[in-house]
């Protein structure tokens, strides 16, 4: 089956039908991961977002069912060069064209990806619309246009959980798969939902915390009635600034327990401590963006997935900008001087990517001990 994919820039490329058929509209993106496509199309933070994957062929192991951040796939649409249909992999149990159909997501194949993310590197990640059922590329042009923008939208709302729940799931191991952790556990945690990806609290986990997940817009005077050593703020999608019960809510939290963010929860703390945010003009997704650590030789390789970005600018004197992007001298992590807080804007959980930053992690756990009341 034929399908289209149109920018609102005029750009049309013409490919093939795989997963759901249907129409769909979303902010094109790109990610430069050669593996972990299901972990991308199960991270909440792409809700809104048709992906493109640059590495050329995808689905080749499979689909199973471990290697997911959330319940089901949050991205819009999904755009390859080459969509393999006989994957090989001891824990494959179905296709990803089947996974997609299965979950009403589009997938396109057959375009010629490394035109596309060329052309949005040079032009600007922008809405784009995938279709199967509209194959006028004028109309779709149209649409594209007339299409509501992923900025100035509150998309957290739409994955974060409606209730509070318990996590005690810890990392994944070859032999036993997903494990609980032994022993008791020392720091009691609750993690804001704003679209949380599941390695972040497996991680919590393993470094020994209670962990109790809560829905985006959870007052303040209630988490702190919780009584937590720590609180996490999550990962998620879209826009941080029209999520401004968050920002209150944080404003609320500081200086009272430690806080540690992570990509949109940065953002949200860093709104929550004055700064302001912007728009980038395609965004960092892929496993291999470089970051430096402090002032010093340090050089981690990071995860990331994020189209906005904290202005360094907007940041009062009590603010610092504690890691940076080689590529692009942006803003990727945040230390407040007085008050116990820190966020990164890359992912230290991984899935996909690499582990460098792990330590950021016992990071929290040693903020939580230096603050811990008796
Ligand atoms: N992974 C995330 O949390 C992404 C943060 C935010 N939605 C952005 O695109 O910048």
């Amino acid at each position: 089956m034929k399908a289209i994919l149109a920018l609102a820039d005029g750009r049309v490329f013409h490919g093939r039908a795989f997963g759901a058929p249907g129409e769909v509209y979303g902010e094109v993106v790109f990610n430069t991961s050669m593996t972990g496509y299901q972990e991308i199309l199960t991270d909440p933070s792409y809700a809104g977002e048709i992906v493109t994957m640059t590495y050329p062929q995808i689905g080749n192991y499979g689909i199973n069912p471990e290697d997911v951040e959330s319940s089901q796939p949050h991205l819009r649409g999904f755009v390859v060069k080459e969509n393999c249909s006989f994957p090989s992999n001891w824990r494959s149990r179905m296709t990803l064209d089947a996974y997609l159909k299965e979950h009403n997501i589009l997938g396109i194949e057959g375009i010629d990806t490394r035109a596309l993310v060329r052309h949005i590197r040079d032009h600007g990640a922008q809405t784009g619309v995938i279709s199967t059922t509209d194959l006028d590329p004028d109309s779709l042009v149209e649409k594209a246009r007339r299409a509501p923008s992923i900025v100035g939208r509150d998309l957290v709302q739409e994955v974060s959980c409606k209730q509070p729940y318990h996590w005690t799931e810890g990392p994944w191991d070859l032999e036993e798969g997903y494990r609980e952790v032994a022993g008791q556990p020392q720091y009691k945690v609750v993690a804001y939902d704003f679209g949380i990806k599941r390695n972040i609290l497996r991680n919590l986990v393993a470094a020994g915390c209670d962990v109790t997940v809560v829905p985006a817009d959870t007052p303040a005077a209630e988490v702190l009635k919780m009584n937590p050593d720590g609180i996490f703020l999550s990962n998620g999608p879209g826009d941080p600034e029209p999520v401004t019960y968050a920002q209150e809510n944080i404003r609320q939290l500081l200086g009272k327990k430690p806080l540690f963010g992570i990509c949109l929860g940065h953002q949200l703390l860093a709104i929550a401590l004055g700064g302001r945010t912007y728009k980038l003009k395609f965004g960092h997704r892929g496993g291999n963006q470089p970051v430096r650590r402090g002032d010093g030789p340090n050089v981690e390789i990071t995860a990331q997935n994020h189209g906005f970005a904290v202005d360094a600018e907007s940041l009062s004197d009590e603010t610092v900008v504690s890691h940076v992007n080689l590529n692009d001298n942006t803003v990727e992590g945040l230390r407040h001087t007085r008050v116990p807080a820190f966020s990164v804007q890359y992912h230290p959980e991984a899935s996909p990517g690499p582990h460098d930053a792990h330590y950021l992690f016992d990071e929290f756990i040693q903020l939580m001990k230096d603050n811990k009341t008796p």
